[in-house]
């Protein structure tokens, strides 16, 4: 037995209870690019997915890669920007999105997953009619003039309506989906969608016991730079206003609070980075990250 799986089994020794209460229930994992790292680590978050699986839960991974977008866009020389956290996408930018969610990440987290003996199937937003979006519209306040203007991030969308049917019969025929966060418009255009905002919109539609956000920190982290293990909707709202939650943490909390006013039972933030974060998080009492609940 290897070494990686013995500290399964060590999770799991003390995980009954949990595993009652996780009993096909769905999960749905956030898995960030910044925590895909090394392919070990890949292999890795595979195995964990597929013990998942194996034991009762009914795990939904929905990706990200903007690490990853930004590889292959330096390859082939391409300059990307971002605004609000959010990649301004135009027709080309599209086309690389599109390749390489949709491409090598999906399939390399779905053949982790199937090489540590689960099925897992990866399809993007686009396939099955899971998830239509519109063009995100987002306004900002110019600081010189305060007047409000439109932003315009090209092609950049939001989910308009979430068609969780091909989710729902892939869980039944116990194989994990993979999701890439690309959507399509009722006209058929192709948009880019921030994957937090999209493992929230699927973790809503699916009505999702949890929702676990993997990214490369601990956790939100006070204004004193320690761990907060449990926040409520009211302080994440309070940590924004006074500004020590900022930057990339935003979406992902806002994501966190979309899908607990959603009815998902908890939403957390967790280090993708920590071995077996997603078991340590589930099946012990402690938890490994920033659980918020409503
Ligand atoms: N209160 C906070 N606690 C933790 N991280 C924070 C906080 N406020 C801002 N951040 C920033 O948010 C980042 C996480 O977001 P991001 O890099 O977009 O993650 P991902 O790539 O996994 O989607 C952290 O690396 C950190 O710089
Ligand atoms: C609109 C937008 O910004 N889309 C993201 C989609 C990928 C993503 O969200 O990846 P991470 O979770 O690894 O950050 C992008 O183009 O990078």
């Amino acid at each position: 037995m290897t070494d990686d799986a013995l500290d399964q089994m060590a999770i799991l020794a003390g995980a009954l209870p949990f595993l009652k209460r996780y009993d096909d229930q769905i999960v749905v994992v956030k898995y960030g690019g910044h925590a895909m790292g090394e392919e070990e680590t890949a292999l890795r978050f595979g195995r964990d997915i597929a013990l998942l699986e194996q034991v009762g839960v009914n795990p939904v991974v929905v990706h990200g890669g903007g690490p990853q977008i930004n590889a292959m866009l330096k390859r082939l020389g391409v300059k990307s920007s971002f605004v609000q956290g959010l990649r301004v996408t135009d027709e080309e930018m599209l086309d690389v999105v599109e390749m390489v969610l949709a491409g090598p990440v999906n399939k390399q987290v779905a053949s982790a997953i199937t090489r540590a003996g689960a099925i897992a199937v990866g399809i993007s937003g686009k396939d099955g009619g899971l998830i239509q979006a519109r063009k995100l519209t987002r306004t900002y306040r110019d600081p010189d003039s305060h007047i409000e203007r439109v932003l315009d991030l090209g092609f950049v969308g939001e989910p308009e309506r979430v068609d969780p049917r091909v989710l729902q019969l892939l869980i039944g025929a116990d194989i994990v989906p993979v999701v890439a966060p690309v959507g399509v418009g009722a006209d058929g255009q192709t948009y880019n969608i921030n994957a937090d905002t999209v493992a929230g919109a699927i973790a809503g539609a699916l009505g999702a016991e949890r929702l676990l956000m993997l990214t490369d920190v601990r956790g939100v982290l006070g204004p004193d730079g320690q761990l907060i293990p449990e926040m409520t909707v009211a302080e994440v709202k309070a940590g924004i206003e006074a500004g020590w939650i900022s930057a990339g943490m935003i979406p992902k909390v806002e994501t966190c609070i979309y899908a607990v006013e959603r009815g998902v039972k908890g939403a957390v933030i967790v280090d993708g980075r920590v071995p077996h974060a997603v078991l340590l998080e589930l099946f012990t009492g402690t938890g490994a990250g920033t659980l918020i609940r409503a």
